[in-house]
């Protein structure tokens, strides 16, 4: 079977820093694959790179089985599509909710735009009364679902989730999660999800890597995760920390 996404000896450099050493990975269609490690272990630059948006100084990377050159096209970024953390950030803040949904559809060509804007509104939870609205009139939790839609508006197949819930509080946090959920389900989306939360990618995610200084630890399933069936110290570490954090918040 064709993998979704292929990266072969993936690298990143910023100057003399090499944020990225040689990663690989397949993640399958269908698959939800996770991303875990502390900060600064490469995660988002990852995510980054397959999105063209990280120089890249070595390594492959293919959608489909289709090798992606040195700048992303229309056509890749009509199958892959990223969320970022902080929707605040992520919305133009004098565009209204219709002229963000727009623009990617303008961009590519789209002509029956008013009934997807109307769908993905519908499908993320919000309905066309939010049209007309400006981020800074909407929550937290509606500027991601606004964020989520955009994303799904060209119908991608693969979506890159850069720590998609947390800057929200914990019950909005679920309830996007959810939305997720759904909209993979419905879609049969691929994801690639980077949290610091092994919680959230313990039960958002089938597999995932754990990612130390820009390499690749271990690659595990979820379930072995969850099961503390880990072989490496590190990974053991990272538990740890997380279980410490759970009990005394
Ligand atoms: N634009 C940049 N210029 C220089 N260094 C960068 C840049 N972006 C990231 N880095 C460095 O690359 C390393 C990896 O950063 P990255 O954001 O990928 O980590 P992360 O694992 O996603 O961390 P976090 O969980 O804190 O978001 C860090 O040391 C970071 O300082």
């Amino acid at each position: 079977m064709t993998s979704a996404l292929s990266i072969d000896k993936l690298r990143v450099a910023f100057d003399e820093f090499v944020a990225l050493k040689d990663v690989s990975l397949e993640v399958k269609p269908g698959e939800s694959f996770g991303l875990v490690g502390e900060s600064g272990s490469g995660k988002s630059t990852l995510l980054r790179a397959v999105a063209g948006l990280a120089p890249v100084t070595g390594g492959k990377v293919e959608v489909n089985g289709k090798p992606l050159g040195a700048k992303r096209d229309k056509a890749f970024y009509r199958q892959v599509q990223m969320v970022f953390q902080d929707p605040y950030g992520s919305l133009h803040p004098r565009q209204t909710v219709d002229r963000l949904l727009l623009e990617p559809l303008d961009i590519h060509g789209f002509d029956d735009t008013e009934r997807r804007i109307v769908r993905a509104l519908d499908e993320v939870g919000l309905g066309s009364s939010f049209r007309f609205r400006y981020s800074h009139q909407l929550s937290g939790g509606q500027r991601q679902r606004v964020a989520i839609a955009r994303a799904l508006i060209l119908e991608p197949s693969i979506l890159l989730l850069d720590e998609p819930t947390s800057a929200l509080d914990a019950s909005v946090q679920a309830e996007v999660l959810n939305l997720l959920e759904q909209v993979r389900a419905a879609r049969k989306l691929t994801f690639v999800m980077v949290s610091h939360d092994l919680a959230v990618v313990t039960h958002m995610c089938d597999r995932l890597m754990v990612m130390q200084h820009g390499r690749e630890v271990e690659l595990l399933s979820s379930a072995d995760l969850a099961a503390r069936k880990v072989n490496q110290d590190y990974t053991r570490s990272l538990l740890t920390a997380s279980e410490g954090y759970r009990r005394s918040a």
